[in-house]
């Protein structure tokens, strides 16, 4: 990865996200990665602009709302990283996703802002995406029934891609696009012009911050021995509860109520890269590859799930994160405390849980057999606990990059290309067939019998 080799073969694609954060320490030899420095530069100068109110809208008026309008990587990561870094965010700039092509979404966005004072940010590596290019248009259709004159698109849309072409065909000037280049995978590219609406959130600083603690990581990865790799450690410890004990899935469980994004974020990260029975070399896999990810934040979800993660009959391994110290120390830091008791507590009951012994002792005699069975924990259920001193952009950084390798080396341990995604091709091509057919029965040929009988059940029930 680092010496830039083509290691996406299927796609003969160098993987290089690791450029894009690398402060002149590697040598990587590959076209583009002379010129992430300019691209950087132009997102310091672009977001400064926005934050001190230089850049104006139409009417003369500056920016208070961004909407990144994107879908996958071009989503999860910056939604992610400007929820987890919302302490560090200029509070008067609100910032929204735009992601689903469900029309509810940009509908309900749109209504928080004022044409005049929003900037678009159309995000979009191949900027073909059905979803993005639909929103995009649909952005600019409500902006332009109040601005009327297409000439103010300049002042309220850009466009984060590697596709120039389709950029300037959707009608955003070149010089409001912000570059990146093949070797940045969707699911990596927050740390690319994608990162966008991070820097306009919490500031250039802060990105470079965010980038430099990545590259802290990819230099750890990079250098250290195995047995003391993090991303390694992690890598094997899960492959030895996936591969060697069944676990069919990997909870990522942060103590951190900012890190309430981090499981969909690596739902994509470690899903979309790892989820294939393909080995490199086209064989079949007779082992297990990448895990189900699934998460949620705080104590929340131990008030839902974590009843089958204590007693239940699947073993779950789990990820706890957190921060020693809170951003938000309110009541003296009564609230961490509380948290933190429980971020602790949760391995321990995991691991050592509570024996038939210690139940009966506590129940007393009186109690039914039935009743001290329901209480035993058995225990002996595996979890890492990662802490940090105090959520900053830095730590985020090394934070995210430390699961990236962590995945990349999995990848490598089961021989399979985690940088391609053809598992989300087959759903595409069908919905796109599906859509020419949808307005007249007549149309709809070619599909099984459930699939024709709900089409047509849409036909009967659909109103305009
Ligand atoms: O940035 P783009 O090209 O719009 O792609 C969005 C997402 O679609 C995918 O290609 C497939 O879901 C992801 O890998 C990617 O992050």
């Amino acid at each position: 990865m680092f010496a830039g080799e083509h290691i996406n073969t299927s796609e003969d694609r160098a993987v290089l996200h690791v450029a894009l954060r690398n402060f002149d320490d590697f040598k990587i030899q590959e076209a583009g990665a002379d010129e992430v420095s300019g691209v950087l530069d132009h997102i310091k100068e672009f977001s400064e602009a926005i934050r001190n109110g230089t850049w104006k809208g139409y009417t003369g008026k500056t920016i208070n709302t961004i909407v990144n309008i994107g879908i996958g990587g071009s989503d999860l990561g910056p939604v992610m990283v400007t929820e987890a870094l919302k302490s560090y965010s200029k509070r008067d700039l609100t910032a929204h996703f735009v992601s689903n092509i469900d029309g509810t979404h940009i509908a309900e966005i749109v209504r928080e802002c004022d044409p005049e004072r929003t900037l678009f940010i159309i995000a979009s590596k191949t900027f073909t995406t059905q979803e993005t290019i639909t929103n995009a248009e649909s952005a600019r259709e409500w902006f332009l029934s109040s601005a009327k004159d297409k000439s103010h698109v300049a002042k309220h849309f850009v466009a984060l891609s590697t596709n120039t072409k389709a950029v300037t065909a959707f009608g955003i000037d070149e010089a409001n696009m912000f570059q990146f280049w093949d070797w940045v995978g969707g699911r990596y590219s927050l740390w690319s012009a994608i990162g966008l609406s991070i820097a306009l959130s919490i500031g250039y600083d802060n990105f470079q911050q965010l980038l430099q603690g990545a590259h802290g990581m990819d230099k750890h990865f990079k250098e250290t021995p195995l047995e003391n790799n993090l991303p390694v450690l992690l890598a094997v410890i899960g492959i030895w509860y996936n591969d060697f004990y069944g676990a069919q899935t990997h909870a990522l469980l942060p103590y951190d109520q900012y890190l309430h994004k981090f499981a969909d974020y690596f739902q994509q990260g470690d899903m979309e890269s790892n989820g294939k029975f393909i080995t490199k070399n086209g064989q079949r896999v007779d082992y297990q590859t990448g895990p189900i990810i699934w998460g949620a934040a705080g104590t929340n979800g131990q008030h839902s799930f974590y009843q089958l993660v204590h007693q239940g009959t699947k073993l779950i391994p789990a990820d706890f994160i957190a921060p020693a110290t809170s951003l938000n120390p309110i009541g003296g830091s009564k609230h961490h405390r509380i948290l933190l008791s429980n971020y602790f507590a949760q391995p321990e009951a995991l691991a050592f849980g509570k024996t038939e012994e210690e139940v009966r002792k506590e129940v007393g005699s009186n109690a039914t057999e039935a009743l001290v069975k329901s209480k035993v924990f058995e225990g002996n259920r595996p979890s890492n606990s990662i802490m940090f001193p105090l959520m900053t952009p830095r730590t985020l950084g090394a934070l995210i990059a430390l699961y990236e390798h962590k995945i990349f080396t999995q990848g490598v341990i089961w021989g399979i290309n985690s940088f391609d995604q053809m598992g989300v091709e087959l759903g595409k091509v069908l919905a796109k067939n599906i859509l020419s057919q949808l307005d007249k029965p007549a149309d709809v040929k070619g599909h099984d019998s459930s699939t024709t009988g709900l089409i047509h059940y849409y036909q009967k029930y659909r109103k305009e």
